[in-house]
């Protein structure tokens, strides 16, 4: 093999990997007498992010998703594991380094009302991640934020208004000419268009699809709905309980899920996929609940549990070429009849 046949033939290197990503929250302690109890956000989760491609993380309230995003973009130290943007550990960086990395991860936050601070002109809000790396000319500050509102289909005159002119998408799209700024590899938006109407979700998710296939960006999109990640994403992460219990590629997820879990939540997309998937009727809503002391942390919902699900907890294992699962039941779950596509 040539030199040049090697190097196309080397697996390229992962943009983020996360290995062993455990959080744990002590909460205050609710009297003397008792012990600080602990919430365990995050338990053990392991993923990678090639460059040019996107990693949906869903799972309902209290999943850890936020928690995974703070950590990936090192807002907060893990407990333990490591977070690593191309090969390089972000929480054993110097300050300093750290600062000049985070040019190449951003974030775009869920409320695009709270994220923009109403005081300031959109100018300095979409240049401060730049500000933040070092002194730039106001000419040319000018000029890279006109740049990037026009990639995000504002207007150049835009830069001079407060937020409070700007529409719920507008704004979304001023959160994302902000991240785009310094030209990241890597965007993580966290929920970036729950607090939208649907008509406007399918616009911002249309222009997060057209940057990605312009600068062959990278998303960590995290949401409680499948149908966005499907949208946008090439791998899903399902999360519960701090968790990933199945992860793989959409079409995969959809058709052959095999996890209970991502059943119930395919179950609770309220959209028809292209697949025709639609809402089962009287699906009950997904809410959280206790925890089993031991064995699968999802067999006290499960329908499928039986006495091994109690007492075993299930590792994460292959099944399938690419599809990761967490469930002794797997391979009888996957071969269950998709989930009801009722009429109407
Ligand atoms: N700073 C914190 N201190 C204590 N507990 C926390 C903290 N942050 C998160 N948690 C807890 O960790 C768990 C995971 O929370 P997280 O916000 O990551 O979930 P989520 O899936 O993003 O939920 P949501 O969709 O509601 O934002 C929850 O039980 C939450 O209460």
């Amino acid at each position: 093999m040539t030199v040049l046949e090697q190097a196309s033939a080397a697996p390229a290197t992962p943009l983020l990997e996360v290995t062993d990503l455990a959080q744990r929250y002590t909460l205050p302690r609710e009297s003397l007498f008792k012990a600080a109890a602990q919430v365990h956000a995050l338990n053990g989760v392991t993923a990678q992010v090639m460059p040019g491609k996107s990693l949906g993380v869903v799972g309902e309230s209290g999943s850890g998703k936020s928690t995974f995003a703070r950590l990936v973009m090192a807002l907060e130290r893990p407990t333990s594991g490591t977070v690593s943007l191309l090969g390089r550990d972000l929480n054993q960086m110097p300050p300093d380094e750290l600062r000049r990395a985070r040019r190449d991860f951003q974030m775009v936050f869920q409320d695009p009302y709270g994220s923009l601070d109403p005081r300031q002109t959109i100018a300095r809000i979409v240049a401060e991640p730049l500000t933040a790396l070092g002194r730039i000319d106001r000419n040319s500050l000018r000029e890279r934020v006109a740049a990037v509102l026009r990639q995000v289909g504002l207007r150049d005159a835009d830069m001079d208004k407060f937020p409070h002119e700007f529409s719920g998408g507008q704004r979304q799209r001023i959160a994302i000419a902000r991240a785009l700024i310094t030209q990241p590899k890597l965007i993580v938006a966290d929920e970036p268009v729950s607090a939208l109407d649907v008509s406007v979700q399918a616009q911002v998710l249309n222009l997060m699809q057209d940057l990605q296939d312009e600068f062959g960006l990278s998303y960590i999109l995290i949401s409680h709905d499948l149908a966005v990640v499907d949208l946008l994403c090439d791998e899903i992460a399902v999360m519960y309980q701090g968790r990933i219990v199945e992860q793989g590629r959409p079409a995969d997820l959809f058709a052959r899920s095999a996890h209970p879990y991502t059943r119930a939540l395919i179950d609770a997309v309220p959209r028809a996929r292209a697949g025709g998937i639609r809402r089962r009727r009287g699906a009950q809503p997904i809410g959280s609940q206790a925890s089993a002391a031991a064995g699968c942390p999802y067999a006290p919902r499960c329908p499928m549990a039986d006495q091994h699900c109690r007492e075993t907890a299930p590792a994460l294992r292959t099944v399938g070429e690419v599809h990761l699962v967490a469930c002794h039941h797997a391979e009888a779950v996957m071969v269950l009849p998709p989930v009801v596509t009722e009429a109407g």
